[in-house]
């Protein structure tokens, strides 16, 4: 592996981990996804997850959830190790972690509304419906989308649909974020819109969050960290500009290629 100095948030205070993977592997058949992998999330930061296509970033990040379960290591989340929790506990935790679907995956017959009340009605069970509508409304606001209350997500564009994602996403008050490719498919200029709410929900919500992308400029634009996966191992760590400076031959390709 690559490394370069150390990078952390601040490198001057001890910045508290929110996920601590140490030794994760993974493999399907006779197949080895990942190996070996030891990372860290420290509160309050953006790391980015870069890999070529099939280099099981999204097995890393299901792996965290537990929808794939590990052959070897221990994932720690919020001082929790995911591989012993028992169905509650992990239910619990899970509604600490917000997940972005690359796919979005919205409810297609439930309006704008619906689809931010339904998570809501499962976790804040407290709520009334007055604080419930209130937290509706102002994150649809806060993610652009305040006129879109009643609209049905087939009426709302690809990027008006991924900023509907995450307002369904944070509205429940995630301590973690993972975004599984939060810009695939969309024009540079509506991603680079979606990067700019990534920040502002780390800002905003202060979330620590997984960002998991092929998109250079999406981790130009929102990393504190970034990690780069090759043949299942961390073959680089270090800040945008150690990566787009280095001089080995994978990384000027990977980067080249992208630009
Ligand atoms: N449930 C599964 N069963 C079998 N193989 C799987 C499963 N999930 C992932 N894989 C395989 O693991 C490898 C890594 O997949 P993964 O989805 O993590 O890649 P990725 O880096 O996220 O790629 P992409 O950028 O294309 O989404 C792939 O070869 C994939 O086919």
């Amino acid at each position: 592996m690559i490394k370069n100095k150390k990078v952390t948030p601040e490198s001057t205070k001890k910045p508290k981990m929110v996920i601590e993977i140490n030794n994760l592997s993974k493999g399907f058949d006779d197949m080895q996804v990942l190996k070996k992998l030891s990372l860290k999330l420290y509160d309050g930061e953006n790391l980015v997850v870069l890999g070529k296509s099939g280099s099981g970033k999204s097995v890393l990040i299901k792996c965290i959830v537990r929808l794939l379960n590990p052959d070897q290591g221990t994932i720690m989340v919020l001082g929790e190790n995911v591989s012993e929790l028992k169905s509650k506990k992990l239910a619990r935790l899970r509604e600490k972690i917000g997940f972005l679907f690359q796919s979005g995956a919205l409810y297609d017959s439930m309006t704008i509304k619906e689809n931010l009340e339904f998570p809501l009605r499962r976790i804040k069970k407290k709520l009334s419906k007055k604080e419930r509508d209130k937290k509706i409304e102002e994150t649809l606001e806060h993610v652009g989308l305040a006129d879109t209350l009643h609209k049905m997500p087939s009426e709302l564009s690809g990027g008006m649909r991924k900023r509907a994602s995450l307002a369904r996403t944070i509205v429940v008050d995630p301590m973690i974020m993972l975004y599984d490719e939060p810009t695939t498919g969309l024009d540079p200029v509506t991603s680079g819109g979606i990067s700019a709410l990534i920040n502002d929900v780390q800002k905003k919500y202060l979330t620590s969050s997984i960002i998991i992308t092929h998109d250079i400029e999406c981790a130009r634009a929102t990393a504190d960290r970034i990690i780069m996966l090759k043949d299942g191992e961390i073959y680089m760590e270090g800040n945008i500009d150690d990566f787009e400076n280095s001089t080995d031959e994978v990384i000027q390709s990977f980067f080249k290629q992208k630009a």
